[in-house]
């Protein structure tokens, strides 16, 4: 029986001088919902574009459901569904216009494929309605139909959620909730939206400049990340630095959202609170942050620069 999906070995790709992938090794197992993560330009799209076929490695091999040989892995891509970048939908045709279209390029026969994957991203009822007419989720949703049409048993999603409303992020996230649960479709996602990210992947790979630094399971994230103590100030650049040059913090970072997050371990909460009152530096809000994703990475990444 497979064991395994897909399956990188010292995988590299370079564009002239520069490595946009260098000796990544990388296992994605079935049913796993392997959250990929990285900031911009670390190497995901790439990565994924080399799953696709669309973009040939430098170096190193694949496999995809443990076939190796490029024949055999041309084939097994009729099983994976794609959501690379954003769908290229025709503005002029229906959902279901398009998804004839689709159809015909990926040569499926059945087109009764087309009513099921319109009910599969809850875009039944708008099935004759103008793409153009389609908001953002909507147009994301059938792409992610467009990526079901093949029934696949691997679904590669790039930023599926990017630009999404809060309801949108909320709808693919039961969507593929739904595909891993009562399908087991094996799903490989990027997202710049970590909180998001942390609610679906039973996995994590984090990518760095090219580079797979990490692998690690949900379990092993949680466990391994700190409880860090967040505050909220008016300037938090000014106080990072306060914080660091006076009580020698060294472990001491801003979150994306603006916050100061200081390794529970490394302080003592009223000590803290008490040289804030001292020096008159005003707290706009302080709290106590369980282990999540966002501190995982950020940590991971500060220990890659130094
Ligand atoms: N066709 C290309 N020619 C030259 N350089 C490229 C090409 N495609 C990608 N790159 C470079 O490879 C690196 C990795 O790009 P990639 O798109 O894979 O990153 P990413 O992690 O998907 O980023 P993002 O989160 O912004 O989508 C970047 O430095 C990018 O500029």
């Amino acid at each position: 029986m497979t064991q395994t999906i897909f399956e990188a070995k010292g995988l590299s790709k370079q564009y002239g001088e520069s490595f946009a992938l260098q000796d990544v090794y990388m296992t994605i197992g079935v049913g796993d919902i392997y959250g990929f993560v990285g900031e911009n330009g670390a190497g995901k799209t790439t990565l994924m574009k080399i799953i696709g076929g669309l973009v040939h490695p430098t170096h190193g091999e694949i496999s995809l459901f443990e076939k190796k040989d490029t024949k055999a892995v041309h084939e097994a891509r009729r099983k994976v569904g794609f959501l690379i970048e954003r769908p290229a939908l025709y503005p002029n045709l229906n959902a279901k216009q398009n998804l004839t279209f689709y159809c015909r390029a990926f040569g499926i026969k059945d087109k009764s494929r087309i009513a099921e994957v319109l009910q599969a991203v809850s875009l039944a009822d708008a099935g004759s309605k103008l793409t153009s007419e389609y908001s953002l989720g909507m147009k994301q949703r059938l792409g992610l139909a467009i990526a079901l049409l093949n029934d696949p048993k691997f679904l590669v999603l790039d930023e599926p959620i990017n630009g999404l409303d809060p309801s949108g992020i909320v709808e693919v996230r039961k969507i593929l909730e739904k595909l891993s649960k009562e399908q087991g479709v094996t799903i490989l996602i990027s997202s710049h939206i970590l909180s998001e990210l942390q609610l679906l992947a039973t996995q994590y790979g984090f990518i760095h400049k090219g580079r797979l630094i990490k692998e690690a399971s949900a379990e092993e994230l949680l466990h391994t990340a700190e409880t860090k103590i967040c505050i909220r100030t008016a300037d938090p650049a000014a106080t990072l630095q306060i914080l660091k040059s006076e009580l020698q913090l060294e472990t001491i970072t801003i979150s994306e959202a603006g916050e100061i997050q200081i390794p529970k371990e490394s302080t003592n909460l009223e000590e803290l609170m008490s040289f804030f009152l001292q020096r008159g530096i005003h707290i706009e809000g302080i709290n106590l942050s369980a282990p999540n994703l966002e501190n995982y990475y950020m940590d991971l990444i500060a220990g890659g620069n130094e």
